[in-house]
């Protein structure tokens, strides 16, 4: 269905703009954050997450990355405040990661790569009236990215790794009630904020990317249950471990980044 994308050496991101030509459009994400260079808006106020009523639904492998879906049909659990003018409605939220021990996660620091980055996608259901209209306008989504470092256990995340083996083929998939992501929060809300896209095809710029400062710790064994899953599906005789599912910076084109310290 439609195109065939992926992190290989063949339909890997530098292949992207083939199929999806918006890949190398002006907005385009991730982006290397240059902590000095981001600007201070006195105006930007503090981001407000009430996920209490959130709504997990299922966890799946989609051959991209392993995905918590939440039932998104009113606002029980929606980010607001910092930049965006209305509430967001959460729909899921996925991992990217690396190999064993090397980089993994799509926005850079100062050119550093964390191991790993959680993104929690939103969508303006006040403007739009499915994720699918939104995914496509200029200030439709929202993403909250944290960075995972290696570190110690985190003592939430193994209600996630517990369920990986569950899901380990492309297109698998299991009930996955009862999960709150604030347990995935680190202490600060502190954030940068720019103008972006999705960073899987099809690379919509339609997202406005909140980044948060301050990384949560988790254990390289924890980190390694993720490096079970597949890209590929049951059927399918080639084996390949999902790891590297992330997409390298891209050029800021202009963009201003704002903080809120
Ligand atoms: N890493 S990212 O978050 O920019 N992109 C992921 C993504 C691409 S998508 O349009 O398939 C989709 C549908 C629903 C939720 C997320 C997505
Ligand atoms: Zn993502």
């Amino acid at each position: 269905t439609g195109h065939h994308w992926g992190y290989g050496e063949g339909d890997g991101p530098s292949a992207w703009h083939k199929n999806y030509p918006v890949a190398q459009g002006s907005r385009q994400s991730p982006i290397d954050i240059i902590p000095h260079q981001a600007l201070q808006d006195r105006s930007l106020g503090p981001i407000v997450l009430n996920y209490d009523h959130c709504t997990s639904i299922n966890i799946s492998n989609n051959g991209h990355s392993v995905v918590v879906e939440f039932d998104d049909s009113d606002d029980r659990s929606v980010i607001q405040g910092g930049p965006l003018d209305n509430p967001y409605r959460l729909k899921q939220f996925h991992f990217h990661w690396g190999g064993k021990g090397c980089e993994g996660s799509e926005h850079t620091v100062d050119g550093y790569g964390y191991a790993s980055e959680l993104h929690l996608v939103h969508w303006n259901a006040v403007k739009y009236c499915s994720f699918g209209e939104a995914s496509t306008a200029p200030d439709g989504l929202a993403v909250l990215g944290i960075f995972l470092e290696t570190g110690d256990d985190h003592r939430w995340l193994h209600m996630i790794t517990d369920a990986l083996y569950m899901v380990k083929f492309k297109g698998s998939g299991t009930e996955f009630k009862g999960f709150n992501p604030k347990c995935l929060l680190p202490s600060s809300l502190h954030y940068w904020t720019y103008l972006g896209s999705l960073t899987t095809p099809p690379l919509h710029e339609s997202v406005i990317w909140i980044v948060l400062k301050e990384p949560i710790a988790v254990s390289e064994k924890q980190l390694g249950k993720f490096r079970l899953l597949l890209f590929t599906g049951e059927e399918e005789d080639q084996r390949t471990r999902m790891e590297n599912n992330f997409r390298p910076p891209q050029p800021l084109k202009g963009r201003k980044i704002q903080k809120r310290t």
